[in-house]
Protein backbone atom coordinates (compact mmCIF):
# COMPACT_ATOMS: atom_id res chain seq x y z
CA UNK A 1 0.00 0.00 0.00
CA UNK A 2 1.08 3.51 -0.40
CA UNK A 3 1.36 4.97 3.00
CA UNK A 4 1.85 8.81 3.69
CA UNK A 5 3.95 9.67 6.75
CA UNK A 6 4.38 13.12 8.43
CA UNK A 7 5.57 14.33 11.86
CA UNK A 8 6.86 17.44 14.11
CA UNK A 9 9.99 17.10 17.09
CA UNK A 10 7.46 15.72 19.43
CA UNK A 11 7.08 12.53 17.09
CA UNK A 12 9.95 12.55 15.05
CA UNK A 13 10.90 9.62 17.92
CA UNK A 14 8.58 7.13 16.76
CA UNK A 15 9.30 7.91 12.96
CA UNK A 16 12.64 5.55 12.49
CA UNK A 17 10.39 2.33 13.72
CA UNK A 18 7.61 2.83 11.81
CA UNK A 19 9.33 3.66 8.42
CA UNK A 20 11.39 0.37 8.80
CA UNK A 21 8.18 -1.16 9.84
CA UNK A 22 7.06 -0.05 6.73
CA UNK A 23 9.78 -0.83 4.18
CA UNK A 24 10.08 -4.15 5.73
CA UNK A 25 6.55 -5.32 5.01
CA UNK A 26 6.46 -3.80 1.09
CA UNK A 27 4.76 -0.72 1.78
CA UNK A 28 5.36 2.48 -0.62
CA UNK A 29 5.98 5.68 1.68
CA UNK A 30 5.56 8.90 1.03
CA UNK A 31 7.29 10.94 3.45
CA UNK A 32 6.35 14.80 4.53
CA UNK A 33 8.83 15.20 7.36
CA UNK A 34 10.54 16.32 9.32
CA UNK A 35 13.73 14.84 8.53
CA UNK A 36 15.94 16.04 11.59
CA UNK A 37 15.02 16.87 14.96
CA UNK A 38 14.01 20.68 15.42
CA UNK A 39 11.07 22.64 16.47
CA UNK A 40 8.31 22.76 13.76
CA UNK A 41 4.38 23.24 13.69
CA UNK A 42 2.69 20.05 13.45
CA UNK A 43 0.01 21.67 11.05
CA UNK A 44 2.79 21.83 8.28
CA UNK A 45 3.34 18.16 8.57
CA UNK A 46 -0.23 17.12 8.98
CA UNK A 47 -2.38 18.66 6.73
CA UNK A 48 0.20 17.70 3.75
CA UNK A 49 -0.32 14.21 4.81
CA UNK A 50 -4.33 14.46 5.00
CA UNK A 51 -4.41 16.15 1.48
CA UNK A 52 -2.45 13.08 0.25
CA UNK A 53 -4.89 10.70 1.01
CA UNK A 54 -7.81 12.86 0.34
CA UNK A 55 -7.01 13.23 -3.03
CA UNK A 56 -6.27 9.94 -3.30
CA UNK A 57 -2.51 10.05 -3.42
CA UNK A 58 -1.72 7.82 -0.70
CA UNK A 59 -4.44 4.68 0.77
CA UNK A 60 -3.58 5.55 4.26
CA UNK A 61 -1.75 8.22 6.34
CA UNK A 62 0.22 8.08 9.71
CA UNK A 63 1.55 11.01 11.31
CA UNK A 64 2.77 11.88 15.15
CA UNK A 65 3.12 14.72 17.42
CA UNK A 66 4.15 14.63 21.03
CA UNK A 67 0.65 13.89 21.76
CA UNK A 68 -0.93 13.15 18.68
CA UNK A 69 -3.59 15.65 19.21
CA UNK A 70 -2.82 18.53 17.72
CA UNK A 71 -1.72 17.01 14.10
CA UNK A 72 -5.04 15.13 14.34
CA UNK A 73 -6.99 18.24 15.13
CA UNK A 74 -5.34 19.77 11.99
CA UNK A 75 -5.70 16.38 9.93
CA UNK A 76 -9.18 16.15 10.40
CA UNK A 77 -9.52 19.85 9.00
CA UNK A 78 -9.58 18.47 5.70
CA UNK A 79 -12.57 17.29 3.70
CA UNK A 80 -12.82 13.12 3.22
CA UNK A 81 -10.08 12.67 6.51
CA UNK A 82 -11.34 10.65 9.66
CA UNK A 83 -7.91 10.68 11.81
CA UNK A 84 -7.47 8.43 15.25
CA UNK A 85 -5.86 9.25 17.80
CA UNK A 86 -4.73 5.85 18.60
CA UNK A 87 -2.54 4.89 21.85
CA UNK A 88 -3.62 1.00 22.22
CA UNK A 89 -4.27 -1.96 19.22
CA UNK A 90 -8.05 -2.32 20.42
CA UNK A 91 -9.00 1.06 18.92
CA UNK A 92 -6.12 0.60 16.19
CA UNK A 93 -8.71 -2.34 15.00
CA UNK A 94 -11.92 -0.74 15.78
CA UNK A 95 -11.14 2.46 14.24
CA UNK A 96 -10.70 0.65 10.96
CA UNK A 97 -13.42 -2.13 11.13
CA UNK A 98 -15.97 0.39 12.58
CA UNK A 99 -15.04 4.04 11.61
CA UNK A 100 -13.49 3.42 8.37
CA UNK A 101 -10.25 5.65 9.50
CA UNK A 102 -8.20 7.08 7.15
CA UNK A 103 -5.33 8.44 8.96
CA UNK A 104 -3.83 7.91 12.37
CA UNK A 105 -2.42 9.85 14.86
CA UNK A 106 0.56 8.87 17.81
CA UNK A 107 1.70 10.80 20.27
CA UNK A 108 5.94 10.24 20.20
CA UNK A 109 5.61 11.57 24.44
CA UNK A 110 2.92 9.22 25.32
CA UNK A 111 3.89 5.84 23.49
CA UNK A 112 7.18 3.77 22.79
CA UNK A 113 8.36 2.80 19.45
CA UNK A 114 7.41 -0.52 20.04
CA UNK A 115 3.36 -0.07 21.02
CA UNK A 116 3.46 2.55 17.72
CA UNK A 117 4.37 -0.04 15.30
CA UNK A 118 2.00 -2.48 16.97
CA UNK A 119 -0.77 -0.15 16.12
CA UNK A 120 0.43 0.71 13.17
CA UNK A 121 0.41 -3.15 12.27
CA UNK A 122 -3.29 -3.07 13.79
CA UNK A 123 -4.33 -0.68 11.56
CA UNK A 124 -2.91 -1.30 8.60
CA UNK A 125 -4.01 -5.12 8.84
CA UNK A 126 -7.53 -4.62 9.57
CA UNK A 127 -10.76 -3.80 6.94
CA UNK A 128 -13.49 -2.06 7.68
CA UNK A 129 -16.63 -4.23 7.98
CA UNK A 130 -18.89 -2.76 5.35
CA UNK A 131 -21.65 -2.88 8.25
CA UNK A 132 -24.52 -0.83 7.87
CA UNK A 133 -24.84 0.53 10.91
CA UNK A 134 -21.20 1.43 10.25
CA UNK A 135 -21.48 3.15 7.36
CA UNK A 136 -24.76 4.61 8.07
CA UNK A 137 -22.46 6.83 10.79
CA UNK A 138 -19.89 7.47 8.41
CA UNK A 139 -22.31 9.49 6.09
CA UNK A 140 -23.90 11.01 8.88
CA UNK A 141 -20.06 12.66 9.84
CA UNK A 142 -19.97 13.43 5.85
CA UNK A 143 -23.10 15.35 6.08
CA UNK A 144 -21.80 17.48 8.80
CA UNK A 145 -18.47 18.07 6.98
CA UNK A 146 -20.57 18.95 3.62
CA UNK A 147 -23.10 21.31 5.90
CA UNK A 148 -20.11 23.45 7.30
CA UNK A 149 -17.94 23.11 4.40
CA UNK A 150 -20.18 25.91 1.84
O1 LIG B 1 0.32 19.71 19.39
C1 LIG B 1 0.78 18.97 20.20
C2 LIG B 1 0.00 18.71 21.38
O2 LIG B 1 -1.30 18.50 20.96
C3 LIG B 1 2.05 18.30 20.01
O3 LIG B 1 2.32 17.44 21.06
C4 LIG B 1 3.25 19.16 19.76
O4 LIG B 1 4.24 18.23 19.43
C5 LIG B 1 3.68 19.96 20.98
O5 LIG B 1 2.71 20.93 21.28
C6 LIG B 1 5.03 20.61 20.75
O6 LIG B 1 5.42 21.28 21.93
P1 LIG B 1 6.84 22.00 22.06
O7 LIG B 1 6.83 22.58 23.44
O8 LIG B 1 6.90 23.07 21.00
O9 LIG B 1 7.91 20.97 21.85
Amino acid sequence: MKIAFGCDHGGFVLKAEIIDYLKKNGHEIIDFGIDENKSVDYPDYGVPVAECVSAGEADFGIIACGTGIGISIAANKVPGIRCALLSDTFSAHATREHNDANMMALGGRTIGPGLAVDIVATFLNTSFSGDARHQRRIDKITAIEKKYSK
